[in-house]
């Protein structure tokens, strides 16, 4: 029988972007809407849909060998794993999130000190009784299964612990960040066990290398040009690279390529820049991986 690594795909808003970015590095998940456990075409892994919140603890346990999930819940759970690679990307972006205190814009509270006696919902609730008791501020701390910031508009509590990116459901909602706790992002994570054996940290390496490699592909896109010996100081300072431009010698002897990787948006204002100082022969090319 083969070597079956098991590995846990985040059930929920995670869901999408992580199953795309598998098949980016190679491997294709497929499921029908109502099934738990979706096919790849690898034999050496098998999957499972787990939520976010719970991922870290199964990988944990062992009952997954390494899964996806964000380092706020890994932190929440108290979980001993392997965090093997940071991959930063969420349901809207591949930024970082954050986790914020909110209070309603006209609300009086403007400081951690403030709430002393107050009510907070979250669903983080164990990070968030730890972050004030470590701080000696005395704070009922409740759970919340979700549309968290409905609770405080409604003055169900004083304020609420929440994750936010682009702030727009702060703002549609009229209320206003009085301070950051932590940021976090989606970790690949593996069992302490599963990591130390052999052929499953070998697997998990290809795995971290590939998905990583996918990850950073996104937005960059290949540029290549020819320009002249004479041109090619003026050419090479408009250009970032990952570590150098790559040069080589084309069949004309005073003319050469020159190969690189930049930020797709930033490509429609270098074009005119690079004909300017006499870049020839201008392609842009997609990436599928960088490594
Ligand atoms: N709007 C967001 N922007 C960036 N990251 C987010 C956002 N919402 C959630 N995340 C991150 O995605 C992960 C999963 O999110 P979350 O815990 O909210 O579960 P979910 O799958 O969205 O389920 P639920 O519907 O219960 O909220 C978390 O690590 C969280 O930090
Ligand atoms: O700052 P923003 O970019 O507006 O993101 C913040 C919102 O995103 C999350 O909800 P999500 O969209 O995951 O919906 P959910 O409540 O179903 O999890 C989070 O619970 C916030 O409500
Ligand atoms: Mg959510």
């Amino acid at each position: 029988m083969n070597n079956k690594l098991k590995l846990g795909i985040p059930k929920g808003s995670l869901e999408t972007k992580t199953v795309d970015l598998f098949k980016r590095a190679g491997w294709s998940i497929s499921y029908d809407n109502r099934s738990y456990f979706p096919d790849v075409n690898d034999d050496e892994l098998s999957c499972t849909l787990v939520r976010a919140q719970e991922m870290s603890r199964y990988v944990e346990d062992g009952t997954l060998d390494m899964g996806l999930t964000g380092k706020d819940w890994i932190i929440e759970n108290g979980s001993d794993v392997v965090e093997i690679q940071d991959l930063i990307y969420s349901k809207t972006s591949v930024k970082q999130a954050r986790w914020v205190l909110v209070v309603r814009e006209d609300s009086p509270l403007r400081t951690l000190e403030d709430l002393e006696g107050k009510r907070i919902a979250t669903e983080l609730r164990c990070f968030t009784e730890r972050y004030f008791k470590e701080r000696n501020i005395n704070v009922h701390v409740e759970f919340s299964w979700g549309a968290t910031e409905a609770k405080v508009v409604e003055g169900l509590v004083d304020a609420i612990v929440e994750v936010t990116e682009t702030g727009s459901t702060l703002r549609a909602n009229n209320l206003k960040i009085i301070h950051e706790l932590m940021r976090t992002n989606t970790v690949l994570i593996a069992n302490r066990e599963a990591w130390n054996d052999p052929w499953k940290r070998q697997k998990i390496e290809q795995i971290r290398t590939l998905l990583n490699g996918s990850l950073q592909a996104m937005g960059k896109v290949g540029i290549k040009m020819n320009v002249s010996q004479q041109n090619l100081d003026r050419v090479i300072q408009l250009l970032p690279s990952l570590r150098a431009p790559t040069i080589s010698n084309l069949y004309s002897a005073d003319w050469l390529a020159i190969e690189t990787i930049l930020d797709a948006n930033s490509v429609r204002d270098l074009i005119p820049l690079l004909q300017e100082v006499g870049a020839e022969g201008i392609i842009e090319y997609p990436l599928n991986k960088v490594i």
